[in-house]
């Protein structure tokens, strides 16, 4: 895939919350937009748009300095972005390129509320903030959709969907998928204590195990990796062959992938 375009002019970022201060972290450990490029809109004070100020961001700054915007950032909930854009629009330039972060609110929905700019989606995971995160890319426009990996691919694996309708359910594996490990993480330490283990050490045993095992990961196929762990007889395969008994494993992702996907589409 080509390199994506490089993004000139300031990136407001309207929303500082969970995600909205990962991103804004992440861009700024990359360096893939200068402090002084940015525009963050806050109603309430955060910790991580402070550190952009310190660093040259400007925070809730007159609207006025928006009109040379290219792009505008939405990570506001998406029952938000309708009463927060409303003020915004009539300050931005033909230019500009609105770029969403909410889970479920679809291009046509944003189109039809905010006008005629370009729109791209991202559905990326908090861990940009680390620069090691997950981000979904999809636009009907070409210019935004290379804005929208311009400003993802330096802090995050990046897939750039075909079609906007995959967008639920890249948002129901990847946006909310590191929630699902860590459930299972927390079930799997609950798991050891009822075979004997004091809380703290089964919390260290299975914490770690997620850690190692993303780490060992590289990029082998998962059923080879299962492989190296599960001798055949051992132990490992009895505990797999219980996960999955009576096909409950894939029916469990299956309701829980399904259930994600449908709560995505109402908050659209
Ligand atoms: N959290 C996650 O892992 C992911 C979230 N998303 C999407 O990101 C979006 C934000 O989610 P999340 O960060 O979790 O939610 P949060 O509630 O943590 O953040 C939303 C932020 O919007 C701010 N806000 C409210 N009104 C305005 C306004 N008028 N102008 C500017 N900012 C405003 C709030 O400010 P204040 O705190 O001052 O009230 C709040 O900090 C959602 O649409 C969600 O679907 C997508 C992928 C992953
Ligand atoms: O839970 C949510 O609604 C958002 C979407 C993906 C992750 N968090």
């Amino acid at each position: 895939m080509p390199n994506a375009a490089s993004v000139s002019g300031p990136v407001v970022l309207v929303g500082c919350g969970r995600l909205g201060s990962a991103i804004l972290e992440g861009w700024l450990l990359s360096g893939t937009v200068a402090a002084s490029d940015l525009i963050i809109l806050s109603p309430s004070e955060k910790p991580a748009a402070e550190t952009a100020r310190a660093k040259g961001a400007r925070i809730n700054p007159p609207l006025e300095t928006l009109t040379d915007a290219a792009v505008i950032v939405l990570a506001v909930k998406p029952a938000l972005w309708r009463e927060v854009m409303a003020p915004l629009a009539p300050f931005l330039n033909d230019r500009a390129v609105i770029l969403s972060v909410m889970a479920g609110v679809t291009a046509p929905t944003l189109a039809e509320g905010i006008g005629g700019w370009p729109i791209v989606r991202v559905m990326p995971t908090t861990g940009v903030s680390r620069g090691r995160g997950v981000a979904s890319v999809w636009s009907a426009d070409a210019r935004a959709g290379d804005i929208g990996r311009a400003l993802f691919e330096p802090m995050a694996e990046t897939v750039v969907l075909a079609d906007e309708v995959l967008m639920d359910a890249a948002t129901a594996v990847a946006g909310s998928g590191a929630a699902y490990f860590y459930a299972f993480t927390e079930a799997l330490a609950r798991a050891g204590e009822a075979a004997g283990l004091d809380a703290t050490t089964a919390d260290v045993l299975a914490r770690a195990t997620l850690r190692s095992a993303a780490d060992s990961m590289g990029d082998d196929g998962l059923e080879a990796l299962i492989a190296r762990i599960a001798s055949p007889g051992g132990s490992t395969r009895a505990g797999l062959d219980a996960m999955a008994k009576d096909g409950r494993l894939t029916a469990m992702l299956d309701e829980t992938v399904a259930a994600a996907v449908k709560r995505n589409r109402e908050m659209g």
